[in-house]
């Protein structure tokens, strides 16, 4: 069944390891604009359907499309470019790299840049850049060494430099683990303004951020979806209590 309105379809989506289904018969459909939180308790399968949606694990049955197009059998690199964007909890900056650096290098290549074009694409980089650096929260950072940033602002940098290929779909795994209060409270309104250009599904154990963030929110169990739907809804169903909220 395809519908152009969403974002990203997922239909019966099964992996197995070693017969075990880590994914079992999944169906998720993302919005344009949506910010998704998807939660539950260790071991439901989180982390491996974001590995299956951006390519890292290959799904051993079902359909992933995005804007409407299959995409479960390309590799990873051909979904980044398809406009699939993830970051994992580890941080990847070059850390002797100014942040502006740190952008640049991401900035998507592939078209040759020659004679009078150079400049031209120059300032391309350099305004993509700046938009960058202001929706990251960094616009007065671009000249320092990204390895001096807080733990807070190196997670930002790392947003930015997936925002500089311009991903129609993030996926953030845990961002704020290991931030201050007030970088969580940036955090969420850093959120708030990517989710508008893009859909955005996070994964996140603080029952606090998700209220602040998600427009709604799945709660797996077992490779399966337990819930979904508004955070007061899945907050309030006796079977999102019993296996992950209520612990
Ligand atoms: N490559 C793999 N080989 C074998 N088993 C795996 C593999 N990847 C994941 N699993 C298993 O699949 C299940 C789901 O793991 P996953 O990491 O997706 O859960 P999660 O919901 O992200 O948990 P957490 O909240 O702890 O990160 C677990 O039982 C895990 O051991």
């Amino acid at each position: 069944m395809g519908n152009v309105d969403f974002a990203l379809t997922v239909e019966d989506l099964t992996v197995s390891f070693d017969g075990f289904k880590a994914i079992d018969n999944l169906a998720l459909y993302i919005d344009k604009n949506e910010l998704r939180v998807i939660i539950g308790p260790n071991g439901a399968g989180k982390t491996t359907l974001l590995d299956l949606i951006c390519g890292k694990t290959r799904a051993s049955a079902g359909s992933i499309k995005f804007k409407d197009e299959e995409i479960i059998g390309l590799p990873e690199h051909v979904r980044v470019r398809r406009g699939i964007g993830r970051k994992f909890q580890t941080p990847s900056i070059y850390e002797n790299l100014s942040v502006f650096q740190n952008l640049e290098v991401s900035y998507p290549s592939g078209r040759s840049v020659f004679g009078a074009l150079a400049f031209k694409c120059t300032e391309e980089v350099r305004s993509r850049i700046e938009a960058v650096a202001a929706e990251i929260g960094l616009p007065d950072k671009l000249e320092t060494e990204a390895g001096l940033l807080s733990h807070g602002q190196k997670q930002w940098l790392e947003i930015g430099m997936l925002l500089m290929q311009e991903p129609e779909l993030l996926m953030l795994d845990e961002p704020i683990a290991g931030m201050s209060a007030k970088e969580r409270d940036l955090t969420a309104e850093l959120l708030h303004r990517i989710c508008k250009n893009r859909s955005v599904i996070v994964i996140e154990h603080d029952m606090d951020f998700v209220k602040k963030i998600a427009h709604k929110v799945t709660v797996m169990h077992q490779g399966k979806i337990l819930a979904e739907g508004s955070m007061e809804k899945v907050q309030a169903d006796p079977k999102v209590i019993d296996v992950y909220l209520g612990h």
